[in-house]
């Protein structure tokens, strides 16, 4: 019996645009009500939400045979971290801060078995062999992990085109906030320069034949990213939507 298939990555494969949200409570129960909600993937997030090796675990344990696959943004690409979320069942990561194709060929090295990578073969005892249940986990498990690297920084722009030459990156994902930032926007994507080289950058992923991803936070931003070519979008933050959502409500009560 093989790793599971890694249904994300078949459905970027075959050419679909996958809707997704960010899962920042760093808990089981509002990531199940997300799954639930239909979202096609979710991130949970332990570059700035409070997820640590314990959380992230219990979260995909939630998100096993659901049809809302799973996404883990561990806060950098260190070779240890990627094998402890593996062995724990994530199949899909993404990797922030990515500046080079020798940092992106790490991260693939990071995912995979020898002789392709480095990954450590301990999961015997882990839940992504199904503790020891799939035979076959060890000799088919990389052709099921996925690798989407944040470029979210000037410098990252400009070794995008080495990125994408990159075997066994498969999803490069924008970060706007932090690109932003990076070029003196700090908390305005929104600016033109910005916009701009965020429509470029998506085009020229997907004439890579990698697939677009980002984030936005409204509406309209979401569907122009997504005229743009981003296909891994996502369109959310569950903390973002509670706290709006509650702020509303106490001010609507409050003012009679
Ligand atoms: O730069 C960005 O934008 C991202 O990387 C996404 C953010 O980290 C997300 O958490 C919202 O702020």
């Amino acid at each position: 019996m093989p790793a599971p298939e890694n249904r994300l990555k078949s459905a970027l494969a075959r050419g679909e645009t996958l809707i997704g949200c960010w899962a920042g409570f760093a808990a089981p129960y509002p990531t199940e009500v997300l799954a639930e909600a239909g979202f096609d993937w979710l991130v949970i997030d332990a570059e700035h939400a409070p997820n640590d090796l314990g959380t992230i675990s219990v979260q995909l344990g939630v998100l096993r045979g659901a049809a809302t696959q799973a996404v883990v943004r561990l806060p950098m690409g260190e070779t240890w971290a990627i094998k402890q979320v593996l062995d724990a069942g994530a199949q899909t990561l993404l990797i922030p801060m990515v500046e080079s194709a020798a940092q992106a060929a790490d991260l693939v090295r990071a995912m995979r078995y020898p002789p392709e990578g480095v990954r450590g073969s301990g999961a015997a005892l882990a839940r992504a062999s199904r503790f020891s249940g799939i035979p076959d986990y060890i000799v088919t498990a990389n052709a099921q992990t996925c690798l989407m690297v944040q470029v979210e920084t000037r410098a990252g722009l400009d070794a995008l085109d080495d990125i994408l030459g990159v075997d066994g990156v498969d999803v490069v994902f924008i970060g706007p906030s932090d690109l932003a930032a990076d070029m003196g926007h700090l908390g305005d994507a929104t600016v033109p320069e910005v916009q701009e080289s965020i429509r470029d950058a998506l085009g020229r992923i997907a004439a890579a034949g990698r697939a677009p991803g980002i984030l936005a936070l409204d509406h309209d931003t979401a569907a122009r990213y997504r005229d743009w070519g981003a296909r891994v979008l996502a369109v959310g933050i569950d903390v973002v939507l509670l706290a709006e959502a509650a702020r509303a409500l106490a001010a609507r009560w409050r003012e009679g």
